[in-house]
């Protein structure tokens, strides 16, 4: 029974609410005392945050229109969406050949949905999951944002929080990260870790070690290119191997190597990369096409937890080296110059909140940067205008070829960091974000009981007229200072937003900001083939070979 039903069979019959009988035809569903209160409490806080400047009402008038709202609202059942079929729902839309929904096309279904259904929209009667409600208007994303709490409830990855809480429940127990994790375990894991990993001065002690490691793959694709000074067919791997090579050096303070010129396909780095975008890109699989592993072991469910077995095994290596390295390290100095494993080794008892944090780290680092860079790469490549602006930018910043960066020229990048932010825009590399409601609340006009999967596709409000001026041009401009283009603050959201926001941004930005930089200051970058689609795996990013022709520039 889906939690809608719950809820309609729980309700009182009859309840009767500042005067208003609630046991009327106008309510077909109903909400009990506790619901409406909840709700009030809710509404109140939004209101009080995202509009405090504009909307002034007294507690009384609050409660008068939020019942008035509730009132008003259209019940859940009547969201649109594309109809169930008898037992299998919608899932079929998932399924093989007959299904008409390819997880490579989510970024399209989430258009279609919105094309067809308008600003809010239902997928319902999954099997074994929640229903889906695509929510396409900003303003009511900042409002479920705003008053979500302490522990907000993303519900991606049911197949890791099984994992990791029955699977593996004795391996993980409590310290169990922050990935694929809810509720009080998610929040005290998170508020451990969450300073030294998101604190400014921390990720500046990353800029020159990651401009080693940057430094170092560029010149290692100047050995890749080929006669034509292209990159290799498989140019994407070689930056999952950059990409592990950075995450080593911030959650392991080691190299890992993986940018050896000799590195074996059967590798330990190779079969690291090959794990975590295995776990990653099965997600969608298992979630939405293959969604049986709930009930019977299926055989992507049994590899999924050997893959990740396996992924455990491997880190755990280089983490027990990277603790052992630590241990023997002599007198550890001043608290500033602690790196980021050994700030959270000197702060907490248990050791184990470290490994922990670098496998998460690990696993969700890798393929979701290097989709990023793949996105990043060939925007620059296909804009020979924007590449010449940021290549000035970096010849002002950086004068001679080898000179080094600091925080105070990465501030000076503005052009730079806006390319990265329209690029997030127009093609999020996170196509959408979710969050799980944890209380009965109106959305769009309708009443949206608590337990329903909210999806807020930023690929979609992102694009949209309504939310961002001149919204299909390609314009870095936007997100400069002296812009004067509108644009809701909540239609381009590719980190997410709120206490549960990405907990990598701040070292995402910063390798994305240098390796570019370093990059553009001295190369030229073309992409001299048909042009490249864009495809969702688990990350939405051009899909082919990423052939890139590499030429050094005079200065
Ligand atoms: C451009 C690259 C990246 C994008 C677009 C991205 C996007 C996201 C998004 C949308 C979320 C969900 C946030 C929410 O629920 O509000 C997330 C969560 C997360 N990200 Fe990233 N991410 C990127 C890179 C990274 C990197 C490099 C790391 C690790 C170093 C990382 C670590 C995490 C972790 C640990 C979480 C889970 C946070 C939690 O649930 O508490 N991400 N990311």
């Amino acid at each position: 029974m889906s939690s809608a039903h719950h809820l309609l069979s729980s309700v009182n019959n009859h309840c009767i609410l500042d005067g208003v009988d609630f046991n009327t035809t106008v309510l077909k569903q109903k909400f009990t005392m506790k619901n409406i209160r909840q709700f009030q409490i809710c509404s109140t806080r939004w209101r009080s945050t995202a509009h405090s400047s504009v909307i002034k009402e007294s507690p009384v008038n609050v409660n008068v229109n939020v019942t008035n709202e509730i009132i008003a609202a259209k019940s859940y059942d009547e969201v649109p969406g594309p109809t169930p079929w008898p037992i299998i729902g919608n899932t079929w839309r998932m399924l093989p050949v007959i299904g008409p929904y390819q997880i490579s096309d989510l970024a399209n279904v989430s258009y279609i949905l919105y094309k067809k259904y308008g600003k809010i929209a239902k997928m319902g009667n999954l099997v074994g999951r929640p229903d889906l409600l695509f929510v396409y208007d900003a303003d009511e994303i900042e409002k479920v944002y705003r008053q979500e709490g302490d522990t907000p409830f993303r519900p991606s990855m049911p197949c890791l929080v099984k994992y990791k809480s029955q699977v593996r429940g004795q391996f993980f127990g409590r310290l169990s990260g922050v990935v694929g994790v809810h509720g009080e375990p998610w929040r005290e894991f998170r508020t451990k870790v969450q300073k030294p990993v998101l604190q400014p001065q921390t990720v500046k002690k990353y800029i020159q070690p990651i401009e080693e490691v940057s430094d170092y793959f560029i010149k290692r694709m100047q050995e890749m290119k080929n006669e034509n000074s292209e990159m290799p067919a498989d140019f994407d791997n070689e930056i999952h191997k950059w990409a592990l090579e950075c995450i080593g050096r911030v959650a392991l303070d080691a190299r890992l190597g993986c940018l050896r010129p000799d590195l074996p396909h059967d590798s330990e780095p190779q079969k690291i990369i090959d794990a975590a975008k295995y776990a990653l890109r099965n997600v969608a699989l298992l979630e939405l096409k293959y969604p049986f592993w709930r009930y019977l072991p299926s055989t992507l469910w049994t590899k999924y937890v050997s893959n990740m077995d396996y992924f455990i095994e491997i880190c755990m290596k280089y983490i027990n080296d990277a603790m052992m390295r630590l241990k023997n390290k002599s007198q550890l100095v001043n608290e500033n110059e602690l790196s980021l494993v050994e700030r959270i080794l000197a702060n907490e008892s248990d050791p184990k909140t470290a490994y922990v944090l670098a496998l998460d780290l690990i696993l969700v680092g890798i393929d979701t940067i290097s989709m990023a860079v793949c996105s990043m790469l060939y925007q620059i490549a296909t804009r020979p205008e924007e590449q010449e602006k940021i290549h000035q930018e970096m010849l002002n910043i950086l004068p001679n070829k080898d000179d080094k960066l600091d925080a105070s020229k990465l501030e000076k990048m503005v052009y730079l960091k806006a390319f990265i932010k329209e690029v997030l825009r127009m093609y999020s590399t996170v196509i959408g974000n979710g969050r799980t409601l944890q209380k009965d609340m109106v959305i769009c006009g309708y009443r949206i009981p608590k337990g329903i999967q909210l999806v807020f596709p930023t690929i979609v409000t992102g694009n949209m007229k309504e939310y961002v001026t001149d919204h299909k041009h390609f314009k870095p401009e936007r997100w400069m200072k002296q812009s004067s283009d509108y644009m809701h603050p909540f239609a381009s959201l590719p980190y997410g937003h709120g206490p549960r926001m990405c907990l990598g941004r701040r070292f995402a930005d910063l390798e994305m900001q240098v390796f570019l930089a370093k990059l553009i200051r001295s190369y030229k970058l073309e992409f001299l083939h048909k042009p490249l689609e864009y495809k969702v795996t688990f990350m939405y990013a051009p899909d082919g070979e990423l052939k890139f022709k590499m030429t050094e520039r005079p200065t």
